[in-house]
């Protein structure tokens, strides 16, 4: 299937089922970063749909504005900023603003990310630290200042870090690897930190996902991405919105410092290297 077809549209996120009660978000303010595509616009789409109060915040205006668009005319509570994640002046003043816009702060979806493949022997030292600085500096900042404001306001809070599946690492991912496992481990030991101040913290790690994200790898190395897990498939980005509301809600409280896999078995079946393998694995 070509890559570029990948994602979901605005007419399926709109009508797509879900398990969670049509209220369950009501009243609840949730920021998600990177919301303009893919998994981010999907949880988006969802959690508003569920009654939350959802702003969207990413480089891209344009793309902001799009993704807004239509779940406004279906009448759900969305707004969007632009934000870059990497940049902690910003994301302070972010924070400032949309505490007093949207009133307060329930949940913060750090999903926005993403990284280029190229085999680790040739990174230069700028897109390694493009990589670090997208996914594990920029996660922490959105995660301290969130957490700075929900101690200094009393007010419980809860984060989800989208993350990617690093237990086995992945070839010619190795600087994401490092980010989110940076990510991760940050949020095992916050959760433990920050549960004082009735702040949970977990991560989802998704798989392959049909998501507009895939434009980034060559259409050779998404066609040989689902023999990757045992259901020889991609997950949708409807499957990582739902783990949100599943992490974002009520029905998770007691759970915190986790990380949720969702990649159709991926980490526990056959061999990572999915496209331009070495010559050892050619049948001799
Ligand atoms: C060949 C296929 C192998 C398959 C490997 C397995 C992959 C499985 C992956 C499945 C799991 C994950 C899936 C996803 O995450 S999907 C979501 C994907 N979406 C994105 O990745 C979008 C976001 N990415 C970005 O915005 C950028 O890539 C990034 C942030 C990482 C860089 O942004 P920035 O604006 O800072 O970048 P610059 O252009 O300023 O460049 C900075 C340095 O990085 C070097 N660079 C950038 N792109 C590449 C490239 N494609 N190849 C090599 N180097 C690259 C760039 O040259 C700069 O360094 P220099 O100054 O030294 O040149
Ligand atoms: N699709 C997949 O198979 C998997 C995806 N993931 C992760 O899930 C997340 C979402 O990916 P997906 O939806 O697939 O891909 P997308 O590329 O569609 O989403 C990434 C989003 O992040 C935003 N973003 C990137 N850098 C920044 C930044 N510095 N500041 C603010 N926003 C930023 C982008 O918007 P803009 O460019 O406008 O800023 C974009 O909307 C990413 O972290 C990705 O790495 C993890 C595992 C698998």
């Amino acid at each position: 299937m070509d890559k570029e077809s990948y994602g979901l549209s605005d007419k399926q996120l709109a009508e797509l089922d879900t398990v969670f009660a049509s209220d369950s978000f009501s009243g609840k303010r949730v920021v998600i970063s990177g919301g303009g595509s893919g998994i981010g616009k999907a949880a988006a789409w969802l959690l508003a749909r569920l009654g939350a109060k959802v702003l969207i915040c990413g480089r891209s205006y344009e793309k902001l504005m799009a993704a807004i668009k239509p779940m406004q005319e279906m009448g759900l509570d969305v707004g969007c900023k632009t934000l870059d994640i990497r940049n902690p002046e910003k994301v302070q003043t972010f924070f400032d603003e949309i505490m007093d816009e949207l009133g307060g702060l329930d949940v913060l979806i750090n999903n926005a990310g993403g990284q280029f493949p190229q085999p680790a022997i040739d990174f230069s030292p700028n897109g390694w630290r493009a990589v670090i600085d997208n996914n594990l500096n920029g996660t922490w900042f959105m995660m301290q200042a969130a957490a700075q404001r929900w101690r200094d306001a009393e007010k419980p809070g809860n984060i989800i870090n989208i993350v990617t599946v690093i237990d086995r690492g992945m070839p010619d991912i190795a600087h994401t690897c490092a980010a989110r496992a940076g990510v991760i481990y940050t949020s095992k030991t916050v959760a433990v930190e920050w549960a004082q101040y009735g702040i949970r913290v977990n991560c989802i790690a998704p798989g392959i996902i049909a998501s507009e994200g895939m434009r980034v790898y060559p259409q050779e190395a998404v066609d040989e991405f689902p023999r990757s897990n045992p259901m020889q498939r991609f997950g949708s980005s409807w499957d990582i919105a739902q783990a949100c509301a599943y992490l974002g809600g009520d029905a998770s409280q007691f759970m915190t410092g986790e990380v949720m896999t969702l990649d159709g078995g991926g980490r526990l079946w056959g061999e990572l290297w999915p496209y331009k393998k070495p010559d050892y694995f050619k049948p001799s």
